[in-house]
């Protein structure tokens, strides 16, 4: 698999994301179940990666440890460069802050904000500073026209559109996606994939989505598969 490179200062710097080799035990005692078992995945910026597998078989795992929400056992996650492993709890938050975009399942969007402002908070609670204009991520996303609606006044689509602005404001280096298309019909899904790729792609974005739904997988520009905690590329 080829990786993308940036030299700086000297030292030869991962882009997007880097997994290696990394393990992961949930549970304890006889309970206890290997979630992620020897997991290595690259992912360059610009790239879709959907995720696809059976139910328990570890994607919400490697959105977790991908997003430095999850330690893994052993192993290693960089994300453009940064080893996850070596930041403290607060330079974790912080990290995340700055470098990736979330966006699950419903969009989880405030329900007493409208769009515009789920984005501006976005960028007042990462201290970007400066005058913020979200029109035109809105817009990117077909959502210009809406900047005023609160969610409970959005179609799912239309939330989940919302959800892939905000996920963008803090220009991301990764993109962690969960089931982005659980909620909507089979229109939306398409509408709603679609977006991300372009998204991806435009931004210079490393997105991974992880996915049950096989019809939208023609938009990714890699598909991975999980089994048992394993990668079955
Ligand atoms: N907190 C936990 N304690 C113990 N085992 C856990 C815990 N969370 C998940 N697991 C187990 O770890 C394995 C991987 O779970 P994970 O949620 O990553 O799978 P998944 O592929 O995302 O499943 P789904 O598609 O159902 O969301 C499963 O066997 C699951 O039962």
């Amino acid at each position: 698999m080829s990786t993308q490179t940036s030299k700086t200062a000297g030292s030869v710097r991962t882009r997007g994301l880097l997994i290696e080799n990394a393990c992961l035990a949930l549970g304890d005692g006889a309970g206890t179940v290997q979630a992620l078992d020897n997991v290595s995945l690259s992912i360059q910026p610009g790239e879709l990666v959907a995720v696809v597998g059976p139910s328990g078989a570890g994607k919400s795992s490697l959105l977790a440890v991908a997003g430095a929400l999850t330690n893994p056992g052993s192993g290693r996650v960089s994300v453009n460069g940064a080893n996850l492993g070596t930041l403290s709890k607060a330079a974790k938050a912080r990290f995340r802050l700055e470098n990736i975009g979330f966006v699950f399942q419903s969009g989880n969007l405030i329900p007493a904000l409208n769009a515009a402002e789920q984005l501006e908070l976005v960028h007042r609670m990462a201290g970007m500073g400066g005058r913020f204009d979200p029109l035109p991520l809105l817009e990117a996303v077909g959502m210009g026209h809406k900047l005023k609606s609160r969610p409970g006044q959005l179609s799912g689509g239309e939330r989940q559109r919302v959800g892939i602005a905000r996920a963008l404001v803090t220009k991301p280096t990764l993109l962690l996606v969960d089931e982005p298309t659980a909620a909507l019909d089979r229109q939306r899904s398409q509408d709603v994939v679609e977006l991300l790729a372009r998204e991806t792609h435009g931004h210079g974005v490393a997105t991974v989505m992880v996915t049950h739904d096989h019809d939208v997988l023609h938009h990714c520009d890699r598909v991975v598969a999980m089994v048992d905690g394993r990668l079955a590329c």
